[in-house]
């Protein structure tokens, strides 16, 4: 494809295809022959491989001429594209498609609730067709084939547009709106529409309702391929509809559920974790269903939408954006055009310029040359960064809350307390009812309080830290980090950390190795937060990372919004969060190994408690329980103080330690 000017005039400037043709103007009279082939072939040497003797060759047969390709060569339809293309929007086997599926009207459903100043509630529901016909006895009907649902408390959608919202690829609402987003392209839904028609030939299934005393509309629409529109089956008022609004998708598909499960369990634990303000129920096949209840009846800041920045636009794009402008001066178009062009900052710009003469918007998008010194003068001009209200991070106290209730629902029971007498006995053996009793006698001498950052969720210990970083721009969009980390509890201290990679609160769950975030992860040298790293991996400990990046466009690497692209400014973000977060959780091994050594030492000590109490009391004659009580609280005292001592130590040494990182990825003490 390549950019043409047609034609004069603002309108007439468009990106044209320089397609051979889509169809002839008219039928060509006769396909003229090809030119008949010299008498004698042309004969060219070819120097043989073995450097022998030169062979002769006959140059190649024609196959076809240009005239003959031209009559097959046609436009090619979006949803013809991507029928074939399906693996780029990530229906690239039954499995995957599944969870696609529900991705993508989840994340609508979120993102409508959020415009609408709504808390989400949503349901994902997923029917086996043939478990449920099997119910009846019927064990030939609906193998491979699944019902999912997906039904929000939205603003719902009105009647006009549900025909094309999920009968048309590419037509939304969020594609050329510079504001934080969980959808952008304006193809998920339709795409998943297409693929349950592909596979299953059934048409979506579509309730929504605006208001409450509006009636419900439903729809049955089909996807013409060929021409990319939609086809509407079955459209009537439904009079009874449990939301008073909202929007409810069905899609019949075919999909793998034995594999695809674990995909779509993932990711509702993860949504739930990054939403910490959406309800989210899931209701599956043979089993309980899931309910993640939200954490804050708190709705996320609201995300304003921006003009794009002036340091992001590339010349095309300007031409394009000139030819558009309504403006009547250029000074008039860089102000309404951008973010951040006051009126002396394009002064500034057009100085830098120095046109000769009135040159209007319009002339800037029929003359390349002119163009391109405003293009020049833009990026030559000191102007202040996008404004950021157009980001809504989840927030440190969120993430935290998001982290705890994530931990809630996956982490089974704990081990039991165990008694400090458990303990003492040098291993794990149960204590013994006398010495449980003894126990329970024995003076009480007040735990240690738990340390900052630690929580206790079914009986394990998990430190969290969390780290938001200050907004940042790449290519004129603005982005920002944020990094949360669970360690410790039942993770595995053996294994490969858990990285949960999110891009506008949406959990990423394929192609890690091919992510932006991965590679920021793996570039932190995460041996200086006291972890094991292997080389060029990522690090080994019980950690769950959470990396979220937030932007009001995500540069995704293909449509099927799977990884982050490897935009330097990006990465360096996520690895500057990752080793703040990571200091944080050095300080708290360090700490914690400290702690386990004063307890062993407390614990040696109460050993003989008991028998130095019992000769005292021979001697003095006062009380056993008050010399002991005495003993243990000087016990603590002592270790108490340690720690105090230790912790003051660890602080300046943490402050020292203030890491910096070096070119390439890796950091250094300063
Ligand atoms: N549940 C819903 N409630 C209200 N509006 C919706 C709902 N689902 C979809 N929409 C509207 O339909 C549009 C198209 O949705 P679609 O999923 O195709 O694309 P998108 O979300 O804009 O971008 P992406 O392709 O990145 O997912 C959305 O932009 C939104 O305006």
């Amino acid at each position: 494809m390549a950019a043409k000017v047609k034609g004069k005039g603002a309108a007439q400037l468009e990106l044209v295809r320089t397609e051979q043709t889509a169809k002839p103007r008219r039928a060509p009279a006769k396909v003229a022959a090809p030119p008949a082939a010299p008498a004698a072939a042309v004969v060219v040497p070819v120097p043989d491989d073995a450097g022998e003797r030169p062979r002769e060759a006959r140059a190649p047969k024609r196959r076809a001429t240009a005239e003959q390709m031209a009559q097959k060569q046609r436009e090619i339809s979006i949803s013809e594209f991507f029928t074939k293309n399906r693996h780029l929007l990530g229906f690239d086997n039954p499995s995957k498609a599944l969870l696609t599926t529900i991705k993508e009207a989840v994340d609508n459903s979120l993102d409508a609730c959020e415009e609408a100043g709504i808390l989400p509630e949503i349901t994902v529901e997923v029917r086996d067709l043939a478990w449920e016909a099997s119910k009846d006895g019927d064990l030939t009907k609906g193998e491979g084939r699944f019902v999912v649902a997906i039904e929000d408390n939205g603003p719902g959608i009105v009647k006009a547009q549900a025909p094309k919202i999920f009968g048309k690829l590419l037509y939304g609402s969020k594609f050329h709106r510079l504001k934080q987003s969980r959808g952008q392209q304006g193809i998920g839904i339709s795409a998943a529409a297409m693929y349950a028609q592909l596979t299953t030939g059934a048409p979506i299934r579509v309730t929504t309702r605006t208001a409450r005393g509006k009636p419900a509309q439903f729809f049955e629409i089909q996807i013409d391929t060929r021409k990319n529109n939609p086809v509407v089956t079955d459209e009537r008022e439904l009079a009874e509809w449990t939301q008073e609004h909202g929007t409810r998708v069905e899609l019949e598909i075919v999909a793998n559920w034995q594999q695809g499960q674990r995909f779509v369990n993932r990711y509702v634990e993860h949504t739930a974790l990054a939403n910490p303000h959406a309800t989210v129920r899931y209701l599956r096949p043979k089993q309980e269903p899931l309910a993640f209840p939200r954490a804050t009846e708190e709705l996320p800041k609201e995300a304003l939408e921006i003009k794009p920045h002036p340091h992001g636009v590339e010349l095309g794009a300007l031409m394009l954006m000139a030819a558009e402008s309504k403006s009547h001066d250029v000074k008039g178009f860089l102000q309404a055009a951008f973010s951040r062009v006051s009126p002396p900052v394009a002064d500034e710009i057009l100085k830098r310029c120095a046109f000769k003469g009135r040159v209007r918007p319009r002339d800037l998008a029929e003359d390349r040359a002119l163009a391109e010194k405003l293009h020049k003068a833009i990026g030559a001009t000191k102007i202040m960064a996008p404004p950021t209200n157009c980001l809504s991070p989840i927030g440190d106290a969120l993430m935290r809350r998001g982290l705890v209730s994530f931990l809630n629902v996956i982490e089974t029971e704990g081990p039991e307390e165990e008694t400090q007498l458990d303990l003492d006995q040098a291993g794990k053996k149960k204590a013994s009812k006398k010495e449980k009793a003894a126990k329970a006698e024995a003076p009480v001498v007040p735990d240690a309080p738990p340390e900052e950052g630690v929580e206790k969720i079914k009986g394990h210990n998990y430190f969290i830290a969390t780290v938001t970083r200050p907004p940042k721009v790449y290519r004129g969009n603005p982005f920002q980090v944020e990094v949360g980390l669970a360690y410790g509890g039942s993770w595995p201290a053996d294994k490969t950390i858990e990285l949960f990679r999110f891009a506008n609160r949406v959990p990423l769950l394929f192609q890690r190795g091919a992510c932006g975030v991965t590679e920021a992860i793996v570039k932190t040298d995460w041996r200086n937060y006291l972890l094991s790293q292997p080389k060029a991996s990522l690090p080994v400990g019980p950690m769950a990372l959470l990396v979220h990046i937030a932007s009001v466009w995500v540069p995704f690497t293909s449509e099927s919004k799977e990884a982050v692209a490897h935009y330097p400014e990006i990465i360096r973000e996520i690895q500057l969060a990752a080793q703040e977060c990571g200091r944080k959780l050095a300080t708290h091994i360090r700490k914690q190994k400290h702690a386990d050594y004063q307890a062993q030492r407390r614990s040696i000590f109460e050993l003989y408690i008991e028998e130095v109490a019992a000769a005292l009391h021979k001697i003095s004659g006062k009380s056993r329980d008050a010399i002991k009580r005495d003993f243990l609280r000087v016990a603590n005292q002592v270790t108490e103080a340690d720690l105090e001592e230790q912790d003051a130590a660890l602080e300046a040494q943490s402050k020292k330690l203030t890491k910096k990182p070096r070119r390439g990825g890796r950091e250094e003490a300063e």
